[in-house]
């Protein structure tokens, strides 16, 4: 037996959705039949109809909403907004109002804007609350053009869990006194000058101001803790816990149209909010519309205060937008050009000697008789002049100028009669502290060959091995040129004649292999070393934990030598720059695990270190030959990366002799780097084919004396680097 009909319409309520669709509907009837063919909705709807056409006076002469609908929408917005969407999200709208009540961003959230169809219905109750929601939306779509691809990336952002996206803009609807962009005057403004300036990051908040009284605004408010926000200032260590949980690291370019490459989630999240803040208009971009720059967002850690340096520095928010979009469509960044860098560290004191004596295994005073004549230099007589003052903590000075050819400065060996005399290189010269940069090291009978850096002369050890490198690629001895006398521990006297000599060859002994319990007694025995190689591992990209930033930041704290960061760990574009900042020399991470290589170079140089790169054994080199410019040394894994002491592989030589050809060919003046089986059997291969930076663990830490061995594989490479 069939349903029975409803009754003929005549009499039939007449509800319009907000589209302008007729909803028709059976009139009240009471009765449990009737009852049971109405969806929940509809029997609010029609009660509360029914209710106002009875003369019910609390809605006589109002809008054709309930007032719980209306409550009910303007949660949907607040959710909404909170997901980090401007509106409910596809995801939200396709399964109706009750999911956008939950406020729960979808990782696959669609481009609402590029795909209307996925605009959230709306049932009729809602139509007379709608003004927030379709005016934003309104806005949105109209300005969707020419921001397009920041506009994928901010819905993107959409799809970034609620504790990372949405936490960048916890709303709050309240009926508050209206006021003005937060900061900027306030005012109010017509419903129809709505604008949603939300975004902001963690810390920022939207608020429709006044809404249901005819004058709605929402603000930007500055608020501290929720979400990201909590975790500013804490450190990335702890923080890092926190993000695991919290949502991907990176977008997946992959099906995203105007991506081009994965992004990471933090700079989606910046174009987010650069989108979001664009939609402010300019006569309007106040002081609160700054709150909202770009790079506001809470990134935590050491991420924080790149990012404070880059708002101080942030031009207007319409500039800042413009850079955003830039960084989106062209892996830019917002960043200063790289040069003169600054950089800035303690650098622990040598209770008065030079690093040469640090280098030397000689006894202390032996040293400087054999080497100075004397038994105690004066203050900046050495080679890196002006450090050994004794002073723990003191800053290290002579930085890189702005606009400097980075290293390019030539070392001075005294003349006899002059020695204590340093030679100023005026602005030319290079960091002392930089002894292992890029540049060369000479020293010319009869003085000073070109203007170089305060330097000493060159600590015996380091004589007659060096070879010079033109900036076109591996050098040759100069030709004419005399070698460095094989012995000259004379006091100086044969520094009188030629000598010259580079610093091609860098040895990088790596502390993996020391007691780490005695980390500093096992840095400080390692004579001539150039760099301390620091093997930084997460259990993640490698199958090996090691150390972090804070031991890191130890170590630095307790040596002044120069420390190489080899950062195998995941996510290196959150964590590397930490490194960078705490003062390491040179920071290198992984090319598989970076995702945004040339950005996180770029940050890097920013921050003062030397970026490297590395790459595992079956990692080509090719793909890099274009990013050369941006990057100062290449590291090629001789064994795969996590452990030390493992045996050398012959097959990745090849490879680097291509690296070489390729730097050579760039004329650029890059590092390479080898690590992972370098010992006196290997270091001569390595050599050869073209590396000039050598990581050796177990080679020096295994032997009874550190320093000769270091002594012992400088010996070995150069003379092996001379036959090029
Ligand atoms: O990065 C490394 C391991 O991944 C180490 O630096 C390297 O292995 C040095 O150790 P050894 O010289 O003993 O091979």
């Amino acid at each position: 037996m069939g349903r029975p009909r409803r009754p003929a319409a005549a009499g039939a309520a007449h509800l319009h959705r907000h589209d302008g669709a007729e909803l028709r509907r059976a009139p009240p009837e009471r009765g449990p039949r009737a009852h049971r063919h109405r969806t929940a909705v509809d029997r609010r709807r029609v009660r509360l109809h029914d209710r106002r056409a009875a003369g019910d006076g609390r809605h006589a002469g109002g809008p054709d909403r309930p007032a719980q609908a209306a409550a009910d929408r303007r949660d949907g917005v607040r959710r909404g907004v909170r997901t980090g969407g401007v509106l409910d999200v596809a995801g939200d709208a396709d399964r109706g109002a009750g999911a956008a009540r939950r406020g729960r961003g979808d990782v696959d959230a669609v481009d609402a804007l590029a795909h209307p169809q996925h605009l959230p219905r709306r049932t009729a109750a809602d139509a007379g609350d709608r003004d927030l929601g379709d005016d934003v939306l309104r806005r949105r779509r109209a300005g969707a053009d020419h921001r397009r691809l920041a506009a994928r990336a901010l819905l993107v952002g959409l799809g970034l869990p609620g504790r990372t996206a949405g936490a960048g803009a916890v709303a709050d609807l309240r009926s508050t006194p209206g006021a003005g962009v937060e900061g900027s005057r306030a005012r109010a403004v017509r419903p129809a000058q709505r604008r949603v300036v939300a975004g902001g990051d963690a810390a920022g908040g939207v608020r429709d101001q006044g809404a249901g009284r005819g004058r709605a605004v929402v603000r930007v408010r500055r608020c501290s803790g929720g979400g990201g926000a909590g975790r500013r200032g804490v450190r990335p260590a702890a923080a890092a816990a926190g993000d695991a949980a919290a949502g991907p690291r990176a977008v997946r370019a992959a099906g995203i149209p105007g991506l081009r490459r994965d992004e990471p989630a933090d700079d989606v999240r910046d174009d987010r909010r650069a989108v979001l803040h664009d939609s402010v208009p300019a006569n309007r971009a106040g002081h609160g519309a700054a709150a909202v720059r770009p790079g506001a967002g809470a990134r935590p850690g050491a991420g924080d205060r790149h990012r404070d340096r880059r708002r101080a520095a942030d031009a207007p928010a319409a500039d800042a937008v413009a850079a955003v979009r830039r960084a989106a469509g062209g892996g830019g960044r917002l960043r200063a050009d790289g040069a003169g860098r600054p950089r800035v560290r303690p650098r622990a004191g040598d209770g008065g000697l030079c690093a040469g004596r640090r280098r030397c295994r000689a006894g202390a005073d032996d040293h400087q008789q054999r080497h100075h004549g004397h038994r105690r230099p004066g203050p900046g007589r050495c080679r890196r002049g002006g450090v050994g003052d004794g002073v723990r903590g003191r800053r290290r000075l002579g930085h890189r100028g702005a606009g400097q050819p980075a290293d390019r400065g030539v070392r001075v060996v005294a003349r006899r009669g002059e020695r204590g005399r340093r030679r100023d290189a005026g602005a030319g010269a290079r960091d002392p502290g930089r002894r292992g940069g890029r540049g060369r090291v000479a020293a010319v009978a009869g003085g000073v060959r070109a203007g170089g850096g305060r330097r000493g002369r060159l600590h015996p050890c380091r004589r007659g091995h060096q070879r010079r490198r033109g900036a076109g690629g591996r050098g040759r001895r100069r030709p004419g040129a005399g070698r460095a006398p094989a012995s000259s521990v004379d006091g100086g006297r044969r520094l009188a004649r030629v000598a010259w000599a580079t610093v091609g060859i860098q040895i990088a002994p790596s502390i993996l292999s020391s007691d780490f319990a005695n980390l500093e007694s096992e840095i400080a025995r390692l004579g001539d070393a150039d760099l301390v190689h620091v093997d930084v591992m997460d259990n993640h990209f490698v199958p090996n934990l090691t150390l972090g930033l804070p031991v890191v930041e130890a170590i630095l704290a307790r040596t002044d030598r120069l420390v190489d960061c080899h950062l195998m760990i995941d996510d290196p574009d959150r964590w590397a720059p930490g490194y960078a900042e705490a003062g390491a020399h040179n920071v290198t991470f992984h090319a598989e695990a970076a995702a945004a290589p040339v950005r996180l170079a770029r940050e890097l140089r920013r921050l003062g270190a030397r970026a490297g790169v590395g790459l595992r054994p079956a990692t080509p080199i090719e793909p890099w030959a274009d990013l050369l410019p941006e990057i100062d040394m290449l590291l090629v894994m001789t064994v795969e990366p996590g452990f030390g002491g493992q045996a050398f592989l012959d097959v990745c030589l090849p490879k680097i002799r291509r690296a070489r050809e390729l730097v050579s060919r760039s004329g650029l003046d890059i590092w390479i780097q080898v690590d992972g089986g370098v010992s006196a059997e290997t270091i001569e291969r390595c050599a050869d084919a073209g590396a000039d930076v050598f990581v050796a663990g177990s080679a020096v830490y295994g032997a009874e004396d550190a320093a000769a061995a270091v002594c012992d594989l400088r010996e070995l490479a150069a003379k092996a680097a001379r036959g090029h």
